[in-house]
């Protein structure tokens, strides 16, 4: 799977973690960096992972910050992306099957290594269950409208 992958500088390390992570189980990593600890500013990070998204550059997307919530919001911003906060593989599973996540979000500064590895686990390997779920993900679509 193609799969856009960004992050602002509390996020460096981790980014590499689970880039490295993924690769190693196949995928394809598009990196938006950013690749230094110099401080920068996280929205720039979701609004280049968030087009490449919508843009089908890639499939989905991992945002990563100090909490995952800024850069998610950012995210949130681009037409068309779902970017959910996730600190554990239960909601990053649901939020696939239910909401058609096609970012998902978490912070270094609130997660480990393993955790995120099984939150991105748990993210890919779920899919999305349509039916009811699919009119509710069409009203937030309205609300972009
Ligand atoms: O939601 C925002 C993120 O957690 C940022 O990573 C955080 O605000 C950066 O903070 P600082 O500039 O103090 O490292």
């Amino acid at each position: 799977m193609k799969i856009a992958i960004g992050n602002d500088h509390a996020a460096v390390e981790l980014k590499n973690e689970i880039k490295a992570y993924l690769e190693g189980k196949g995928h394809e990593l598009i990196d938006f960096g950013t690749n230094t600890n110099e401080s920068c500013d996280y929205p720039n990070f979701g609004e280049a992972v968030g087009k490449a998204v919508v843009n089908n550059e890639a499939e989905c997307g991992v945002l990563i910050c100090g909490t995952g919530i800024g850069i998610s919001i950012a995210a949130n911003k681009v037409k068309g992306v779902r970017a959910a906060v996730c600190s554990e593989p239960v909601s990053a599973r649901l939020t696939k099957e239910h909401n058609n996540a096609n970012v998902i979000a978490f912070g270094a500064r609130i997660v480990g290594v393993e955790v995120a590895k099984a939150i991105v686990d748990a993210y890919l390997d779920a899919e999305y269950e349509g039916e009811r779920h699919q009119r509710r993900v069409d009203m937030i679509s309205a609300i972009e409208m």
